[in-house]
């Protein structure tokens, strides 16, 4: 099955969190991380994240750099890559950031059992893409991307996006900017959420890089083939 190349940029706390326990954001990247994301943003044709960070952080998930922005219409594309919501019901705000902020194409990633008067809203300001019956069918929804022309996704969370993505064997590489706070917290989001991989299924990686940034470490791992997916 065809699907973009797919890394996903997330920070964490050194306690592996991604957010408080009240799922309240919490600033984790320095200003070079930020820059760092915002170059990848540039250099990819979608960016996605799951409703639950678009209900918790409204994200724009623009690109700030003005020099990235006239370089990516200087090739022809929009100023911003394409937002990409995976949102089962259809509940992305009508006036969330990522429609106020900003050029560019915007899909929501729906299943069949989005409510029709919310995806008729939804439809008036981006590509609805339907895929499953009651959550987001991830693999079909992929396959549908890239046949949209996305060759290079970028995913940026939350907990539960991440998990549906590695369980389903579709991540390529992973960017993690591990900042040098502790969140603590049982009930606050991690890295990857979910239902968790039993012993026999752990997804293993590669190290490509570990490097100090500003007060932390930005690790990137290569996500290897899981015959368990
Ligand atoms: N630090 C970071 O880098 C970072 C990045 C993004 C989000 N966050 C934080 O993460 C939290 C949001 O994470 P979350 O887990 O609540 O929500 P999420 O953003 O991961 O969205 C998950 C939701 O997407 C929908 N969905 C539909 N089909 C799905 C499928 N097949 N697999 C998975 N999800 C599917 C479901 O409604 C699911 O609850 C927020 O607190 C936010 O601040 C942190
Ligand atoms: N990389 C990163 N470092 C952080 O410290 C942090 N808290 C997030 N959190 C994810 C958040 O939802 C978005 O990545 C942007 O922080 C939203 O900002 P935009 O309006 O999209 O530019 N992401």
């Amino acid at each position: 099955m065809e699907r973009p190349f797919t890394f996903i940029n997330s920070a964490m706390s050194a306690d592996g969190k991604i957010s408080t326990k009240e799922r309240k954001q919490v600033r984790i990247s320095g200003q070079i991380d930020f820059n760092r994301m915002d170059k990848l943003r540039a250099g990819s044709d979608a960016v996605m994240v799951g409703i639950g960070t678009v209900l918790a952080d409204d994200p724009s998930l623009t690109v700030k750099s003005a020099e990235l922005k006239e370089e990516r219409i200087a090739a022809g594309k929009d100023e911003n890559p394409a937002r990409v919501v995976v949102d089962s019901k259809a509940r992305t705000p009508v006036d969330a950031d990522i429609f106020k902020k900003g050029e560019g194409k915007r899909i929501i990633l729906i299943s069949e059992s989005a409510p029709a008067d919310k995806v008729a809203l939804l439809k008036k300001q981006a590509t609805i893409v339907v895929a499953g019956k009651d959550s987001v069918d991830l693999k079909q929804a992929m396959s549908e991307l890239k046949t949209q022309g996305i060759d290079r996704l970028m995913v940026e969370g939350g907990a539960t996006l991440n998990w549906g993505m590695i369980s389903n064997g579709l991540v390529d590489e992973i960017y993690t900017f591990l900042g040098n706070l502790i969140i603590g917290g049982k009930t606050a989001p991690t890295f990857t959420d979910g239902e968790g991989f039993s012993e026999k299924e752990i997804q293993k990686l590669e190290l490509i890089d570990a490097d100090k940034m500003e007060d932390g470490i930005l690790i990137k791992w290569k996500v290897l083939a899981n015959s368990k997916q």
